[in-house]
């Protein structure tokens, strides 16, 4: 991922600007009623069966970055969300599409209101089950035989959705720079073993 400053970015005349945002919590609830979960993480599934942020093109000359992606939010999750600049986390030139720049912001909610979205995402939004087939939570921990974030990793991702997830989680502290070094070589060896031979 070829990073830059959002400053850079938006001086770059041809590009087009896509923005998505990690919608996060804390919570206390517990897993089974026994394991601590510690923190809730909002990813969706796309249209295309990839998984992704929520998010999307911008068109810089009718909206600003934050602006376009409150509208797009609203289209996916079904409420109007507000996404200051102080939420920005990076822009980078995306990987596979030329000319493309992504933009990621992460906002943090409390409890309830990340509920509030997942409830409208289903009953209100307009992409339900169309460009959105569902908003998912991101598992944190570690159960046996690779189950929880090694697993989720294995999934396929769009863009550098992956990559945003995996520095996200680092940088706020939701997982230790140890657990992700183990879920990520978890994840690959899963990747491996369910290749078709
Ligand atoms: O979660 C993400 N992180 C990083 N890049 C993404 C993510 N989702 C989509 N993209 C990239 O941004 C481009 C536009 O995003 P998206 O498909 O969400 O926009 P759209 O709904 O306006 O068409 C996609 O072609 C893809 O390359």
């Amino acid at each position: 991922m070829s990073q830059m400053s959002k400053e850079d970015a938006l001086s770059l005349p041809r590009h087009r600007h896509a923005c998505h945002v990690m919608l996060y919590a804390d919570t206390d609830s517990k897993l089974f009623g026994r394991y601590q979960t510690k923190h809730i993480v909002l990813m969706q599934m796309r249209f295309d069966g990839l998984l992704g942020f929520p998010g999307g093109l911008v068109d810089l000359s009718k909206e600003t970055l934050e602006s376009g992606l409150s509208r797009e939010l609203e289209e996916e999750l079904g409420v109007a969300l507000l996404v200051s600049p102080e939420d920005h986390v990076s822009s980078s030139l995306a990987p596979a599409v030329p000319n493309l720049i992504t933009h990621f912001y992460a906002k943090k909610m409390n409890e309830s209101e990340i509920k509030e979205v997942e409830k409208a995402a289903v009953t209100v939004a307009k992409d339900h089950g169309l460009e959105v087939l569902g908003m998912v939570r991101v598992p944190l921990y570690f159960f046996k035989r690779g189950g929880g974030l090694p697993a989720f990793l294995s999934n396929s991702f769009i863009g550098s959705a992956r990559s945003q997830l995996l520095s996200a989680l680092q940088s706020f502290g939701l997982v230790s720079q140890q657990e992700l070094a183990k879920a990520t070589q978890q994840a690959n060896q899963m990747r491996h073993q369910s290749q078709p031979r």
